[in-house]
């Protein structure tokens, strides 16, 4: 399998991606400011994104996978009482082969991380996570009797409909999903033997762009706009289509995870759940109040000078959680304090983009350089021998301070931002000569407690219910990425306000770059884990289960799909968010200009 994949990976790099989008775009337009629904996104238009023999295949499969319904229930399903809409999702694909086989399901794994990746690229998307990805099929048969233009009208006023009583909806509904951006990929032309129509429109006034096997569109979206129609006229057409959502507060939110599809397409069995993160707040307040978490397991490990006890708090199919009691000496700790404290400033936070002084964020930071003694290099030694990652392309240690006056403390987060950013903004992440350091994203953390707290100060990890309670010298480890690279879900933590006293930690970021291989290694595996059980010095790392039995279908209805909205309606829920989120600086679907396609007569059909 691993070789089909690599195989498939070559084919696809070779391909000229996007050589034709240059011609495609036409010059940044405005619409006139007084039309009602102002809509001023991006599209970028694709040609040959998958090779046509992939292409011909998943046609050739699509039309008996798909499976009317499996659809993002957060979406309007229906196109208009003539067209019947089906799809299937990665994970639902990989999880019952026989609907698409496995190869079928491979290559629809590949061409959605393909486009996936083009739409990063091309909209320079940083958090960006798989909101829905789905091989889908529309169906109109007989021919629409109505004219093209009838259909679009009435598409419209539903779409605008739906945006009014949706935005009621979502505004008191803060968690709804929403896409940012979208791409489709045809599976195939128009023609007599297929189907008619299915022009992308993306504004009556302004254009339309026709389906082309190999092509792809890709939209950043206005959340307010007005709807996009991909509807058919006649026949039956295929797609690949996607959903990303880029913004950090819902990054995670990957209702069709890849690493999960290629897990289970491996014979894993991860354990899925609901993915409805509404709670993580309120869990994040409770878990700050509760006990420490007790261990699953200890294991004893030695080697590379080290003699410590791991205690595994939570494993694989989940991520991989570990304390270590008396990693540091609790001289060390006090040590590394005294060098902390004169270099304390008030921590920042990368805000899409931007550093800013963050509410939620209260605490100070340093950052430490191994150069700054020999304890600290000491350390680094230590972290290398005991993970088997290398510090090769880590951040300098950041040392973190909260208070009790401040109620310091630091809201659920995710770890895995990209360092780019920060790389240009810290001296600290500058080579010798001033440039910036390629590090990747930050693959683990390596977090040290330097002080014990009196009163709260908890490390808690709000989806997979865990506290840990600070106490000098003892630090935890867990990955922030999982295979083949995606932020993990499951990972957010946060730090809970201290009470009494004060608190010190110190963390070490891990990135990507020197550690390639122990994500390659891992593909497959729903997570990155370590077998603690192996001596140190062979860095080690758990490997893909061989394949035996293809895993029975999931309960139907459970697969990724959040819990319903209870008093939003699926229609009611569609791409509406209030309009103030829209306006927020820095929000991270700042609008940009308009790309258009040449203008088109118009058909209809409301796509999602
Ligand atoms: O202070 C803690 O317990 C957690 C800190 C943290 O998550 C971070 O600095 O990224
Ligand atoms: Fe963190």
């Amino acid at each position: 399998m691993a070789d089909d994949t690599g195989r498939l990976r070559r084919e696809m790099d070779m391909l000229k991606l996007g050589a034709v989008l240059a011609a495609l775009r036409l010059a940044n337009s405005r619409l006139d400011p007084s039309t009602a629904s102002s809509f001023e996104a991006r599209h970028v238009v694709f040609e040959d994104v998958a090779p046509r023999e992939v292409l011909a295949e998943l046609l050739s499969k699509a039309p008996q996978a798909v499976l009317p319904g499996v659809f993002d229930p957060i979406f309007t399903r229906n196109s208009g009482s003539e067209e019947v809409f089906a799809a299937l999702d990665p994970r639902t694909a990989a999880a019952s082969p026989a609907t698409l086989d496995a190869s079928g399901t491979r290559q629809f794994i590949e061409v959605v991380r393909r486009m996936k990746q083009l739409v990063d690229e091309e909209f320079q998307l940083h958090f960006s996570s798989l909101h829905f990805a789905q091989l889908a099929c529309r169906s109109v048969e007989p021919p629409r009797a109505d004219s093209a233009e009838k259909v679009l009208n009435r598409t419209r006023r539903r779409t605008e409909q739906s945006q009014e009583d949706g935005a009621s909806c979502a505004l008191s509904k803060e968690e709804v999903d929403f896409s940012t951006h979208l791409a489709y990929l045809d599976l195939h032309s128009p023609g007599a033997t297929t189907y008619r129509g299915g022009d992308l429109i993306l504004d009556d006034r302004n254009g339309s762009l026709s389906p082309a096997a190999g092509r792809m569109v890709a939209l950043e979206l206005p959340v307010l706009g007005p709807g996009r129609f991909h509807g058919l006229e006649a026949g039956l057409r295929c797609h690949v289509g996607i959903g990303l959502i880029d913004h950090k507060d819902i990054m995670g939110k990957q209702i069709h995870s890849l690493a999960e599809a290629e897990a289970l397409l491996a014979g894993f069995q991860p354990q899925f759940r609901p993915q409805d993160w509404r709670w993580d707040d309120e869990n994040f307040e409770r878990l700050c109040e509760v006990e420490a978490s007790e261990a699953k397991e200890e294991i004893q490990v030695e080697g590379a000078g080290l003699n410590l006890k791991v205690e595994i708090l939570s494993d694989l199919p989940d991520p991989q959680v570990i304390r270590v009691r008396g990693f540091l000496a609790a001289s060390e700790a006090a040590e590394l304090v005294k060098l902390s404290e004169p270099l304390l400033e008030e921590a920042v936070v990368l805000d899409q983009r931007d550093l800013v002084l963050a509410s939620y964020r209260a605490s100070r930071t340093a950052w430490l350089d191994d150069k700054d003694s020999d304890l600290l290099a000491e350390i680094s030694r230590r972290i290398e021998a005991f993970t088997g990652l290398s510090l090769q392309s880590a951040e300098d240690f950041q040392v973190a301070y909260y208070h009790s006056k401040e109620a310091g403390h630091y809201a659920p987060h995710f770890d895995w931002g990209i360092e780019t950013q920060l790389a240009e903004d810290f001296g600290s992440f500058r080579d010798g000569q001033g440039a910036a350091k390629s590090r990747g994203p930050r693959l683990a953390t390596f977090l040290i407690y330097l002080s014990d707290v009196p009163g709260g100060g908890a490390t808690t990890f709000v989806r997979e219910n865990l506290t840990f309670r600070p106490e000098a010298g003892t630090a935890l480890f867990w990955f922030n990425l999982k295979p083949p690279g995606d932020g993990d879900e499951l990972v957010k933590h946060g730090a809970c306000a201290v009470k009494n006293g004060e608190k010190f930690i110190m963390t070490k970021w891990i990135n990507v770059v020197g550690n390639q291989a122990v994500l390659q290694e891992s593909y497959g595996l729903p997570r990155i884990a370590r077998h603690w059980r192996q001596a140190l010095e062979v860095p080690s790392w758990r490997r893909l289960p061989a394949r035996e039995s293809v895993r029975p279908a999931r309960e139907k209805g459970r697969i990724g799909l959040p819990e319903a909205f209870p008093d939003c309606t699926a229609v009611k829920c569609c791409c509406a968010l209030s309009p103030s989120r829209l306006e927020a600086p820095g929000a991270a679907w700042a609008i940009r200009g308009v790309q258009f396609g040449h203008l088109h007569s118009a058909t209809g059909g409301h796509g999602g």
